[in-house]
């Protein structure tokens, strides 16, 4: 699979890694921007390097209970730390637990005191340890001993691997930016944490990768409207080999988009009025401002759409904007066709 581009957000996080972590870094964007795909390229550059990633993809998993998330986590070695035998293309790592410990009733405490085993280990090696989890927000509905919430106990513990003792990098990658709301919004966590932005692809790297790709002028120009996502450009690759035309993908893409939007409008409990209502702002404009644009009653239509994925909410910066261009001109056609 050939990689795009991305070079400014590659370098980032190549530096972000060796710096002395001080606090966790939450990467999101748009669906499909392609975060977990440049963190994976960061860990492939660096495989040669003293950096030892634990990279838990928790997408690769339906939602996770106590026992999956245990198992996901560690695995019995009598090494502290130890390589993922599942993953063959990328140099990644799981934490090592003792064959006997019992994974029956276990307390949380008992759970980070492991953690932390294992990231000092690596530290007394000689080497960094990096922890990456990929859709961290899918351990939200797991609770240990007493009713803890382990997704809250999981940030103090990252707290305090960055923050506090500069232990370890805690990376977390997310699309889903009603999460990364809360998460900006809770006190402790917002002063413990950055936020990096993988956002749309820009237009004078699509008009390189197309031209290096041998697409003609008059696609390139076709292209340069609606496409916003790396995906895209392999797909219109692959149509263009199957005979399909440029105009002929993107024309279909908005339609299937559209048809979309509007049977989710259609089969949703919320006044429909209100939905289009919130849409017809992006009639115009790409993007809406937060402050400025949206009133307290519309705040439940429009986070309708983010739950949704046709919104995306860069709560960092403040803006509201579809999740890709494509998606932009579906919202347009729904409009215009009403
Ligand atoms: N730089 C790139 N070059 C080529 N293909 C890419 C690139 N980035 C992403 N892709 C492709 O786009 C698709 C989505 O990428 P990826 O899963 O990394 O996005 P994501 O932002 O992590 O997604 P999600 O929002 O679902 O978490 C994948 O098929 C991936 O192979």
């Amino acid at each position: 699979m050939k990689f795009y581009n991305r070079e400014k957000e590659l370098n980032y996080l190549k530096n972000y890694v060796q710096l002395e972590p001080t606090s966790i870094l939450f990467v999101y964007g748009p669906k499909s921007s392609g975060k977990s795909t440049v963190m994976m390229r960061v860990i492939k550059e660096l495989e040669n390097s003293n950096i030892v990633f634990f990279y838990y993809n928790l997408r690769k998993y339906a939602t996770p209970t106590k026992d999956e998330f245990l198992s996901i986590f560690f695995e019995k070695s009598d090494k502290k730390y130890l390589l993922n035998k599942l993953e063959i293309n990328l140099k990644i790592f799981k934490f090592g637990i003792e064959e006997n410990f019992d994974f029956n009733d276990v307390k949380l405490n008992d759970v980070f005191a492991k953690i932390n085993e294992c990231i000092n280990a690596v530290i007394k090696d000689g080497k960094r340890p990096v922890l990456v989890i990929d859709e961290l927000q899918k351990l939200k509905n797991i609770y240990f001993n007493g009713g803890k919430s382990l997704l809250n106990e999981l940030f103090n513990l990252f707290v305090s691997l960055t923050k506090m003792e500069h232990l370890c990098h805690v990376i977390c990658l997310t699309s889903d930016t009603l999460f990364i709301d809360n998460v900006y919004r809770h006190s402790s966590l917002s002063e413990a944490s950055e936020y990096y932005l993988i956002d749309w692809l820009k237009k004078h790297d699509i008009k390189k990768i197309l031209k290096e790709e041998e697409f003609n002028e008059k696609e390139i120009d076709y292209c340069l409207n609606y496409l916003s996502l790396p995906y895209e450009i392999s797909q219109l690759i692959n149509n263009k080999k199957l005979g399909l035309s440029v105009e002929e993908t993107i024309k279909r893409w908005v339609n299937i988009e559209a048809d979309g939007i509007k049977y989710l409008i259609d089969t949703s409990d919320l006044i429909e009025e209100e939905i289009y209502k919130v849409l017809s702002k992006f009639k115009d404009k790409i993007k809406i401002n937060y402050k400025k644009d949206v009133k307290k009653e519309e705040m439940k239509y429009i986070k309708f759409l983010i739950e949704n994925e046709i919104l995306f909410y860069d709560v960092i910066n403040g803006v509201i904007k579809p999740t890709s261009i494509k998606k932009w001109y579906a919202i347009k056609e729904i409009l215009d066709n009403r």
